[in-house]
């Protein structure tokens, strides 16, 4: 890890809490000639190294809470708080280096490579040569995208996901505490974009940043959120909780309206495949085993169904005693191929939209390498759904008997 990676120091107040990276403290936004106030009083704290998302309907008043923030919107009252410092008033320029912003049009300069779209912030701040090539390959490395490929691109070069990662990798590049991001995966199709999604996690957990996201899709701030904010109109807050007392726990109508049906599917957003137990005793066997061990291992099972993998170790085939039992068996294709994988980073939500396409009934997980770990059924999802809820439930009548308060 290199010191720019360390996550930021904690100051604590005399009574040991940490002081919240940003904190605002009514703050209200009247645009001119407005007679309501598009932001009005939001008071709230995004404490240090979390990910905080601000969810609500169109013109609610997300993107206008989020540029108060670095003040790219001039606020008309109230106060904002930056790592305890109040900065309602201090220099906006010196204030947006402290702030990665990252937006929907990435707005990536045409005529600058990537690696000079990277490195706009550091030269600003009159950092040498070497210092901001080494930071630029650094910060491609961190987006997964090989530095000696991409570095001399151009924009137009580029696909839309990769875009959107230059987009991350210049926000980051001056190491700023605290992230904005407004729609950043808005534009990108859904497949590219639940991959994003996988990243940008991988990626805070690298970095702890303080972040403050904006959606207007509650999978998504459910997904991304340490903590959600739902918002109704004029940036009043519905409720500011936990994405699992959001989901159990929905403080009005008005927050339950907006959670939509299916509660319970969205909470397998909140698990990821990583932290739940694999099954890891199905019978495999290796395309070139002989097939009278292939079927012994099969029999000596509780399985119906034995996984084929190949010399390294990544699944191909399902085979179950039927397909072992032809005159002739070609193991490279007999049964049906192990199509349903996931890594470990995936959420269950991800695991039960491929399971619904195997024919197995499992999704297979895999490592990085493609490589078998195990497998997770139905039964597994429903139960980690199930305990999902009792532990959230659970939390929430404790805190509730002890009269702390869960909301922001
Ligand atoms: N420059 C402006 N001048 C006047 N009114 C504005 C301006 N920008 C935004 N508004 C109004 O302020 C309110 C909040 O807008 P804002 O863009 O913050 O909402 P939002 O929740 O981000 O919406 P969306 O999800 O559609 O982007 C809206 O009613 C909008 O019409």
């Amino acid at each position: 890890m290199t010191t720019t990676d360390m996550p930021q120091a904690t100051s604590d107040d005399a009574a040991g809490r940490a002081e919240p990276m940003i904190r605002l403290d009514k703050l209200t936004k009247r645009y001119r000639g407005q007679s309501r106030a598009a932001v009005d009083q939001v008071t709230m704290e995004m404490p240090r190294g979390e990910i905080v998302v601000l969810v609500g309907p169109s013109g609610c008043g997300k993107t206008t809470t989020m540029e108060l923030i670095n003040r790219l919107i001039e606020p008309t009252s109230g106060r904002i708080y930056l790592d305890g410092e109040d900065v309602t008033t201090s220099d906006p320029d010196a204030l947006r280096r402290r702030i990665g912003y990252v937006i929907q049009q990435i707005g990536l300069f045409p005529h600058f490579t990537v690696a000079e779209n990277i490195g706009v912030v550091p030269k600003l701040l009159g950092w040498t040569k070497q210092r901001i090539g080494n930071r630029v390959d650094e910060l491609l490395d961190l987006v997964g995208l090989d530095p000696s490929d991409y570095r001399g691109r151009y924009p137009k070069e580029l696909s839309g996901g990769q875009r959107q990662r230059i987009g991350v990798a210049r926000a980051l590049a001056a190491d700023p505490p605290v992230m904005l991001m407004d729609e950043p995966f808005g534009a990108i199709d859904p497949i590219t974009r639940e991959r994003l999604q996988n990243e940008f996690l991988r990626l805070q957990q690298q970095v702890k940043k303080t972040i403050v996201f904006v959606t207007h899709d509650v999978d998504e701030a459910i997904k991304l959120g340490d903590r959600i904010a739902i918002l109704s109109e004029q940036s009043h807050i519905a409720q500011y909780d936990t994405p699992e007392n959001i989901l159990s726990n929905p403080a009005s109508a008005y927050v339950e309206d907006f959670i939509g049906s299916g509660a319970s599917l969205k909470r397998l957003n909140l698990s990821r495949v990583r932290d739940i137990e694999l099954a890891t005793d199905c019978p495999t066997a290796r395309l070139d085993d002989e097939l009278p061990e292939v079927r012994r291992r099969l029999v000596e099972s509780d399985w119906s169904a034995l996984l084929l993998l190949d010399e390294r170790g990544r699944p191909q085939r399902w085979v179950n005693a039927r397909d072992l039992d032809r005159t002739s068996v070609d193991l490279r294709t007999a049964g049906l191929p192990a199509v349903a994988t996931v890594e470990p980073h995936a959420t269950l939500s991800d695991a039960l939209n491929e399971m619904l396409t195997s024919s197995a009934g499992a999704a297979i997980v895999v490592d990085r390498s493609g490589s078998y770990q195990g497998l997770i059924d139905f039964d597994t999802v429903m139960v980690t759904a199930k305990s999902i809820k009792r532990d959230s439930t659970e939390y929430y009548r404790a805190a509730k008997l002890s009269g702390a308060e869960t909301a922001g």
